[in-house]
């Protein structure tokens, strides 16, 4: 915890994800025993994005380290949608594979959403298809988007019931925001969804018992936004200047102020980031389970 007027607790990502992680290993080695093989996770990357680049190279280790098996398909940035359409209905065929990613964002030409349509859902362990984020908002079970799944992990840690909170999500985006605020509201939040067309944004924070940032500005949620003793969960990576000329990661909250206000706090890195990956084990091991169950 840092210095000063700190009474917020620091929300251990990183440590939550490693307990996440270890427990899916062990999921792993049983459905080994039983299945006589071990779940697998494909991951498709188009394009030289750095950033994709990190992520992909950091899941392949986890998935691996997990002791499932990880296939990794790189594609340069000019591939036809024809080509990656190819490409996933074989890895829709392929019985190894449990699980298909498609790394976001794709390249300007490529159509993402016949894309994410052409994934089996059943493999979808992004929870991008339709099929999923129906199931999702009429409260069917189905493959759960891994970054907001992780929130709920860390809010249900964090405060146990969430039953009656007031909820704010700021960002609406369909692998976010959006299947954030529908679980929430699963879990009997009053929920509110804002944006950037939201009027007098700090006020409405200002409800809340629970604030989940994924906007991507740095540091736009700020302390006075804050209810005394809020939980705040910051979804937001954003590789910020320094003035020493190199970089660094920060959230959407401005983490020293808020972490004055607030009960409890994510830190950028270290809070939402490994969960994410951790689910996306998760989600596969789940897929694995499934699609064992009905082949
Ligand atoms: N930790 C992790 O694992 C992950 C982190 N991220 C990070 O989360 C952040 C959000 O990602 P993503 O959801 O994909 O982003 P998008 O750009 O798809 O969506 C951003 C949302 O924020 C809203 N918004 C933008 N500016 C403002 C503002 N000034 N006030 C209020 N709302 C605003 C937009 O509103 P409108 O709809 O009106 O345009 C939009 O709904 C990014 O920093 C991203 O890097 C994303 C995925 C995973
Ligand atoms: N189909 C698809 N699914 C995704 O889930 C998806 C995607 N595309 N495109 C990009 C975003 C972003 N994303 C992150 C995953 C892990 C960290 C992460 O592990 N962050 C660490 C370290 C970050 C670092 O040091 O660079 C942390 O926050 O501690 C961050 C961001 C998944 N995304």
């Amino acid at each position: 915890m840092s210095a000063g007027a700190s009474g917020a607790r620091r929300i251990d990502g990183k440590a939550f994800a490693a307990g996440l992680r270890a427990r899916v290993a062990g999921q792993v080695a049983a459905f080994h025993q039983q299945a006589g093989r071990v779940p697998g996770l494909a991951v498709v990357l188009v394009g030289e994005d750095p950033a994709s680049q990190v992520y992909v190279r950091n899941k392949g280790r986890e998935t691996v380290a997990a002791g499932m098996a990880s296939f990794e398909h790189r594609l340069s940035a000019d591939t036809p949608t024809a080509t990656l359409l190819d490409l996933i209905a074989r890895l829709n065929a392929d019985d190894r594979v449990d699980g298909i990613l498609v790394q976001l964002p794709l390249p300007k030409g490529v159509d993402e959403a016949l894309v994410l349509a052409a994934i089996d859902p059943a493999k979808d362990v992004d929870g991008f298809h339709v099929v999923n984020a129906g199931r999702l908002a009429l409260g069917q079970p189905g493959l759960v988007p891994c970054t907001p799944l992780g929130c709920l992990m860390l809010l249900e840690d964090t405060l146990g019931d969430l039953a009656g909170l007031e909820a704010v999500v700021i960002g609406r985006s369909a692998i976010v925001g959006k299947p954030m605020a529908q679980l929430l509201l699963s879990r009997h939040c009053t929920v509110t969804l804002a944006h950037s067309r939201t009027r007098d944004l700090p006020a409405v924070c200002r409800r809340a018992d629970i604030v989940v940032a994924a906007v991507g500005r740095p540091e736009l949620v700020r302390a006075d936004w804050i209810k005394p003793g809020a939980t705040v969960i910051d979804v937001g990576i954003n590789r910020v200047s320094t003035p020493d000329g190199k970089t660094r990661l920060v959230g959407d909250v401005a983490f020293d102020d808020v972490e004055a206000v607030a009960g409890a706090l994510t830190p950028v890195p270290g809070g939402v980031g490994p969960m994410t990956i951790a689910c996306l084990l998760a989600n596969t091991m789940q897929a694995a389970e499934a699609r064992a169950r009905t082949p």
